[in-house]
């Protein structure tokens, strides 16, 4: 999934790609102006027949799909979709969910983690997801194993935060060890505190008219709301997804036609995945591989959101890698209308995401409106 590239093509890639100027969307909205906003207008569970579009935000132009002919190539064109600044302010009206059920009923909401192994990318995401908890005012748990544990401790950590009352969200982090039957400890997670919208049940009515899951999967639900929240209208639009993975490309191309996109999936055995593509008004890439998506695939003014989150080789940072995108971000921003940066983009709304599904879950559990 994951690629590296090495040394030689990554130069290459720097000297085709020069330093973009940074013109940023959705920078006008002041954190303190949602404080006060007490009601949280996330995309929840009941998925509207038919989107009308966020009215609490008039400050931001909508995004329209520009003429080609406007189009100058040596220059930037797109606007960059702020992520981390959306999911600054979904985080911020959560928090004031969270803090009105403290008021209100005394309980806050709980997720547990489950962690297995040492992998160092997953240790990022998830000491990231706790601090956004931590934030937020929701309670969360870990339960951290070594790579070499049985399926039998992970299935017993799952069993009890299924039967503890405090927790209201279960994550098994993946990609889980190997020897481990990924299948199975997902069945394991009730179905009530499925946050991640893992589960086949969840999943299955996701894909199915008229059933309602009760938890949509965090990145997708990112993905959706990033469109919205910058005004782009999905309903009837030909949308590319870019990559099929069970945990972002699939469940992504569900929640696009549930809004009533023209949805194509382009994956590693599809002929010609640029010319498909580039038919795309909106381009959203779940490949795993860094600077896949190249200024050529895309229509002039498209939309682009890259889920892409690839750790290349880049021995002048601390880490020893930076993340990369799956689109060639400077190449895109002459061609594209609008785009999410990496990171910055898709990644933190996909944490905001997962702590909208705890307290939605959490909400239900106690019947609190
Ligand atoms: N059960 C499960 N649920 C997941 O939701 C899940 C998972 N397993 N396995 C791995 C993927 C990946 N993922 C990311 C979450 C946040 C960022 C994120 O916040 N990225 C920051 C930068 C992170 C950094 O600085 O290293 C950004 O893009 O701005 C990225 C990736 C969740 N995943």
């Amino acid at each position: 999934m994951m690629m590296m590239m090495h040394n030689g093509s990554r130069n290459l890639w720097k000297k085709m790609c020069l330093k973009p100027r940074i013109l940023y969307l959705y920078s006008t909205n002041s954190l303190s102006t949602t404080l006060l906003n007490n009601s949280l207008r996330i995309l929840g569970p009941d998925l509207p027949e038919i989107w009308i579009p966020n009215p609490s935000s008039p400050s931001r132009p909508p995004i329209t799909h520009r003429s080609p002919f406007i189009f100058n190539h040596q220059e930037q064109t797109a606007a960059v979709i702020d992520g981390k600044m959306m999911a600054d302010e979904i985080r911020s009206e959560i928090a004031n969910e969270v803090s009105r059920m403290k008021n209100e009923i005394g309980k806050v909401p709980g997720l547990a983690v489950v962690l297995v192994g040492e992998r160092k990318d997953s240790q990022i995401y998830v000491r990231k997801k706790i601090a956004a908890c931590e934030e937020v005012g929701i309670m969360s748990l870990m339960t951290e194993l070594p790579e070499d544990c049985t399926e039998n401790e992970v299935l017993d950590a799952v069993s009890s935060y299924n039967v503890d009352p405090a927790v209201h969200g279960i994550l098994v982090q993946l990609p889980l060890p190997q020897h481990m039957n990924e299948e199975k400890i997902l069945n394991d997670v009730s179905l009530e505190k499925d946050v991640d919208g893992f589960h086949p049940v969840n999943m299955g009515n996701l894909a199915m008219t008229g059933r309602d899951p009760l938890f949509i999967p965090c990145t997708p639900k990112g993905c959706i709301e990033l469109l919205l929240r910058s005004n782009v209208e999905i309903m009837g639009k030909k949308v590319v997804v870019i990559g099929r993975s069970n945990i972002a490309g699939l469940p992504t191309s569900l929640l696009l036609q549930r809004h009533h996109a023209t949805v194509s999936v382009v994956h590693a055995f599809t002929k010609n995945p640029e010319k498909i593509t580039r038919e795309a008004d909106i381009v959203i890439s779940a490949a795993g591989v860094a600077n896949l998506v190249r200024g050529h695939w895309l229509k002039p003014g498209a939309i682009v959101i890259d889920v892409g989150t690839n750790p290349v080789e880049d021995p002048d940072s601390e880490s020893g890698y930076t993340l990369t995108g799956d689109v060639c971000y400077e190449e895109a921003i002459k061609v594209a209308s609008a785009i999410t940066p990496v990171p910055g983009g898709v990644g933190p709304m996909t944490i905001a995401m997962l702590l909208s599904n705890t307290l939605d879950s959490a909400k239900r559990a106690y019947r609190f409106t």
